[in-house]
């Protein structure tokens, strides 16, 4: 019994010391918090970036995956902290304009590449002049690009696909790139810009997004409601009013879409705001009353203001070269000066904005993206060539490059 008790007890201690020291040996070294750490880091990390990347593309989020590293390095929370939190910075206009067309393009790029893979050949040519049609590029446009490209291509001794393809986008670089596609502004009173276009073009949504950016901007904006036609129009607009904290003047329905302009930029005027936008109705390009009830507006505005700063149609680039129809009705009613180019993000054939400049002489200033309020990038054309030659599987490097 006794050895048996002295066994037992001497269990116990040993157990107790060896507890003990296993006690005192985390004390002393990594407490278990510490030691846990990292891996709630690790664990942690893609969370949080998740959740910040939750405005940001996906491509984002990839290339921000620090939880390798993490636990490697010795280093120290802060320095994982911040290499989560840095790729997760909202993407600016032009890098979000990328993305996005980049997704919703067809394989444009990958078309043109295949066709080039096999030879500079005439056939190569004609099947090119094909896709740049399908891409709304147009039919007139389309022809004489590619006879010019056929000519340069053969004058400067062009053999492989690479070089062609990067002849082809330095040619519509340069076509794209002489436009003037800022939005005028004035220092002596509200600038007034019109916005005008087709029914459901995307006229308030776009309005709504650039009052938010002036507003962000800290610019007072005033929105006026010249869509009288409808009631629910004005309420659309009052609510991107309420949501993006601008002001906004309406009237009952029914009421003279010019009258609501000139009360727009008189409270705009009085309240010293910085931008006045007005928002007209949906109009079909053959009714001609109503175009020339826009050119009214128009006239309205311009004595008030000394001139609108700008008058900018909305286009739908999901109608494709039935675009081109309207803008030309719209510019004989009134004077556009640029081109909202909207739902880019929903079209393959964004080869409407080359159709848009080079027939039409307007310039594509703003492109909608999506339906949200930071949906709306200014155009640029060095990104849009890009993205639209673009083969498919390039397209996530492009966003891991621009996180
Ligand atoms: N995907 C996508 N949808 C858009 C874009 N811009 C507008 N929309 C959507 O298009 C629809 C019509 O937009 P509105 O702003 O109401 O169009 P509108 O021209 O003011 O319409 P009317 O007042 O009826 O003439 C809405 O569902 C918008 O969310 C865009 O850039 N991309």
């Amino acid at each position: 019994m006794d050895t048996d008790l002295l066994t037992i007890l001497a269990v116990v201690i040993g157990v107790l010391v060896v507890g003990g020291g296993a006690f005192l040996v985390r004390g002393r070294g990594a407490p278990p918090d510490e030691g846990a750490e990292p891996a709630d880091r690790q664990s942690g990390a893609p969370a949080a970036t998740a959740e910040s990347t939750t405005e940001a593309p996906a491509p984002t989020e990839e290339s921000s995956a620090p939880p390798a590293e993490a636990p490697e390095a010795p280093a120290p929370p802060s320095e994982a902290a911040d290499s989560v939190v840095e790729p997760a910075a909202p993407l600016s206009p032009t890098e979000r304009f990328r993305q996005r067309l980049g997704r919703a393009r067809s394989s444009l790029g990958n078309t043109v590449a295949s066709i080039f893979s096999r030879g500079i050949t005439d056939e190569a040519w004609d099947e090119l002049e094909e896709a740049l049609i399908a891409a709304d590029v147009g039919v007139e446009a389309t022809t004489e690009l590619v006879e010019g490209l056929r000519e340069r291509a053969r004058a400067e001794g062009i053999r492989t696909g690479d070089e062609a393809l990067g002849l082809l986008k330095e040619v519509l670089r340069l076509e794209l790139g002489v436009a003037d596609r800022t939005l005028s502004r004035r220092e002596d009173g509200p600038s007034v810009w019109l916005v005008t276009g087709v029914n459901g073009t995307g006229k308030t949504t776009s309005i709504g997004k650039l009052a938010a950016r002036h507003v962000r901007e800290d610019e007072q904006v005033v929105l006026a409601a010249a869509d009288t036609f409808r009631a629910a129009a004005a309420d659309q607009l009052e609510r991107w009013g309420e949501a993006v904290g601008a002001r906004v003047v309406r009237a009952a329905e029914g009421a003279d879409p010019a009258s609501v302009a000139f009360d727009g930029h008189a409270s705009a005027r009085a309240a010293g705001a910085d931008l006045l936008l007005v928002d007209t109705a949906g109009r079909l390009q053959n009714k001609k009353e109503l175009m020339a009830e826009l050119g009214k507006v128009k006239r309205v505005l311009d004595r008030e203001a000394g001139q609108c700063d700008e008058v900018l149609l909305v286009l739908d680039a999901t109608v494709g070269q039935n675009g081109l129809q309207q803008a030309r009705a719209f510019m004989a009613a009134v004077e556009v000066s640029g081109v909202v180019l909207t739902k880019l993000d929903g079209t393959a054939r964004g080869g409407i904005v080359i159709a848009i400049q080079r027939e039409l002489g307007l310039p594509v200033k703003l492109v909608g993206l999506g339906e949200g309020v930071d949906d709306l990038a200014p155009f640029d054309p060095d990104a849009f060539v890009e993205a639209l030659f673009a083969e498919v599987a390039q397209d996530v490097t492009l966003g891991e490059d621009e996180a």
